[in-house]
């Protein structure tokens, strides 16, 4: 593949343009929001100069409401030799595309099964995809050098193919990610009116739990609209769970002792049902991802300070993969563990010591 067009430049579509730049193809990029274009260009994601001719493969990055518009667009007027759509949900656009009489065999629904609770350019990543499953939904009608290219564009991202019917996956992925989203939404949504004394002591857990939480609601309604049925198939057998988890519970505070006994099995039972079910979740597939080494630095909650520590990074030519920070309970102050290559770890800490940042034993 020499050159493509991302459709949509937000989280998903940087992401694969960084990929797909950093290993030599020509990338085209395009936004309803000339901004987020413009944006992702200046990430080094490709230009946002449209393509004088057809490029071999468009990729349409966009909120799934709006995918089937951008592809009888695209596919309209004859924008690339392949086309592929990375939404959520598989089954709604080839439908819909369908239905309007679309040619759908330079068309592929595919799905990269990586993200972030952050939208838009800037919170994409070239390695974003790495390691993980990418889906896609051939059908009977799909030309081969069309599947060829679509699986090209998995392999540049480093991600692992795999194919399935798009039903299917919809189905799936009701169980794997749109649950999920919405059992970690309604975790977080406990907290909106609690009390300061009790938020004030959110550990890691909670955090854990509810990351997804902060993902874009917009977003989501619109993935949920195009999924309905599977997820309230999937969130019934959560609320059984739920309905017979609150009677044990209340079993557990009876004063007969046979009640609690069927509590305390009820409750051992649920918990010994979430390990099973947690010892099937598979690690990243494919070639392992970069293993990094944190360095974590204190730093006070002042303006410029996490400019400064990238700057001594710099100075110290050491690249930082990736960031989290943590802020301190009651306190302006946190803790920003910066990732780095194991190699680059020493040279790094060496760096922050002697400019004075205070570092945390590892
Ligand atoms: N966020 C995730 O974790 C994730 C993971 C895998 C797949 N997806 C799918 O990827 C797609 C994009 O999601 P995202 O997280 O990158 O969203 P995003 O909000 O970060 O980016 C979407 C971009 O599309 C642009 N856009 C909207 N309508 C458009 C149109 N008609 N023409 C051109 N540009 C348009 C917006 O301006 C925005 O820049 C969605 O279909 C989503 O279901 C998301
Ligand atoms: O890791 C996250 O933040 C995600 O939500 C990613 C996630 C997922 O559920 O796995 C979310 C939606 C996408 O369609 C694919 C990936």
């Amino acid at each position: 593949m020499r050159t493509a067009v991302v459709i949509g430049t937000g989280l998903i579509g940087t992401s694969a343009a960084l990929a797909l730049a950093g290993r030599g193809v020509t990338v085209h990029l395009s936004d309803h929001d000339p901004a987020a274009a413009r944006t992702a260009a200046s990430l080094g994601a490709g230009t946002y100069e449209p393509p004088e001719g057809p490029v071999d493969l468009a990729i349409v990055a966009v909120p799934p409401a709006h995918v089937a518009d951008a592809l009888a667009d695209a596919i309209g007027r004859g924008l690339a030799r392949a086309y592929v759509d990375v939404a959520s949900v598989k089954g709604g656009p080839r439908r819909e595309l369908e239905s309007r009489g679309v040619d759908v065999s330079s068309y592929i629904g595919t799905h990269p099964m990586a993200g972030k609770e952050r939208s838009g350019p800037l919170a994409a990543t070239a390695d974003l995809f790495e390691g993980r499953p990418w889906v896609l939904t051939p059908t009977r009608e799909t030309d081969h050098e069309v599947l060829n290219l679509a699986l090209e564009l998995v392999a540049l991202c480093r991600a692992v193919p795999v194919v399935m019917d798009a039903d299917a996956h919809d189905r799936a992925v009701a169980l794997v990610s749109h649950t999920p989203q919405l059992v970690s939404s309604m975790v977080a949504a406990r907290l909106e009116e609690a009390e300061e004394s009790a938020v004030r002591l959110c550990g890691q857990g909670i955090r854990d739990v509810t990351r997804i939480a902060a993902s874009d609601p917009r977003m989501w309604v619109e993935i949920l609209s195009a999924n309905p049925g599977p997820v309230a198939d999937v969130l019934a057998g959560i609320a059984a769970d739920l309905e017979e988890t609150v009677h044990a519970l209340r079993g557990l505070q009876s004063a007969d002792a046979s009640d609690r006994r069927r509590g305390a099995k009820g409750i051992e039972d649920v918990l010994r049902r979430g390990n099973a079910g947690r010892d099937r979740v598979p690690g990243k597939h494919g070639a392992a991802p970069a293993q990094y080494e944190t360095v974590a630095v204190f730093i006070s909650d002042r303006p410029g300070e996490l400019a400064r520590i990238f700057a001594d990074a710099g100075r110290a030519g050491v690249n930082v993969e990736d960031v989290r920070i943590e802020h301190a309970t009651g306190q302006q102050a946190g803790l920003v563990q910066l990732m780095v290559e194991p190699r680059a770890a020493a040279v790094l800490t060496a760096e922050l010591r002697e400019r004075g940042w205070a570092l945390r034993q590892q």
